[in-house]
């Protein structure tokens, strides 16, 4: 359902900057794949997500989703069918808003025309038993402005979001980096929970081997713009942190992160 063929991205071509953040990348998702992506220090993990969401313009190759060629399609445009929970917990939800304004209009984005639901009675109590199942307490607080939740309150509460909006595909940026060890262990569960549940296409980017080891179907190693160690649903599972220290280990020069092994 995803179809990336030869993309390249270089930043500041032709200048002393120059940056190649995809070198002639190749990957195919099928519909479900749970894909944890994981790599060095500038291996162009985000790039990779930012030219899926159209952040950014790829120089050349294409992408391609459900068969359609999206290179030449906005971000805005592209968000109809792609979700995204970024680092920042600041960054995927309305501050100024309340819990169940920002719920409703992720269930409008998800429909395909017309302004979608107002906040009707069965469309609260709906987000009320959604909420109680994050086990945060905020089913009892559809009326505080998001701007006053934590953190991982918020990462909880964008995932739920993009659940709503049953993307085509969900782009899962480090969203649990910013979080405390506890918190990024209940936003991983919740994670795992939403992917499984909507059967959603889903890439993952993390630093941390052991998440990318325990969630999802399939991983991906990145290394100077490519995909340089892949491992099938099969051999996932038989993966350990150990193994993949020594994928790495044959990169040569390639810098782990220091939370690479962080559990
Ligand atoms: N907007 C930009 N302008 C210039 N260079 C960029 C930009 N975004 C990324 N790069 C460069 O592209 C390369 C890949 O960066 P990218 O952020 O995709 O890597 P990453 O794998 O996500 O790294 P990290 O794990 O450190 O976040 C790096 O050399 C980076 O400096």
């Amino acid at each position: 359902m995803l179809n990336i063929d030869t993309i390249e991205k270089t930043f500041f071509a032709g200048t002393i900057n120059e940056r190649r953040a995809l070198a002639g990348l190749n990957l195919q998702l099928a519909e479900g794949d749970f894909v944890t992506v994981i790599g060095s220090n500038g291996a162009g993990k985000s790039t990779l997500l930012n030219a899926i969401s159209g952040r950014y313009t790829v120089d050349s190759g294409s992408i391609e989703i459900d068969g359609t060629r999206v290179n030449k399609l906005s971000e805005h445009q592209r968000a109809k069918f792609i979700g995204r929970v970024f680092q920042d917990p600041m960054a995927g939800t309305a501050p100024e808003l309340t819990i169940e304004q920002n719920l409703a209009l992720a269930v409008r984005r998800g429909k395909v025309r017309g302004l979608g639901p107002a906040l009707t009675r069965p469309l609260r109590e709906r987000f009320r038993t959604e909420l109680q199942s994050l086990e945060l307490g905020l089913e009892n607080r559809l009326t505080a402005k998001v701007g006053l939740l934590s953190g991982g309150q918020r990462q909880a509460l964008s995932l739920l979001m993009a659940g709503f909006t049953h993307p085509r595909i969900l782009l899962l940026d480090e969203h649990t980096a910013a979080l405390d060890p506890q918190r990024a262990a209940l936003v991983t569960e919740l994670t795992d929970r939403i992917v499984s549940q909507g059967g959603l296409t889903t890439l993952m980017v993390t630093h941390n081997m052991e998440q990318a080891i325990q969630l999802g179907n399939r991983l991906i190693m990145m290394h100077e713009g490519r995909i340089v160690f892949e491992a099938s649903a099969e051999q996932k599972k038989a993966l350990t942190v150990p193994l993949l220290l020594a994928e790495f280990a044959k990169i040569k020069g390639a810098q782990l992160d220091d939370r690479a092994l962080l559990a």
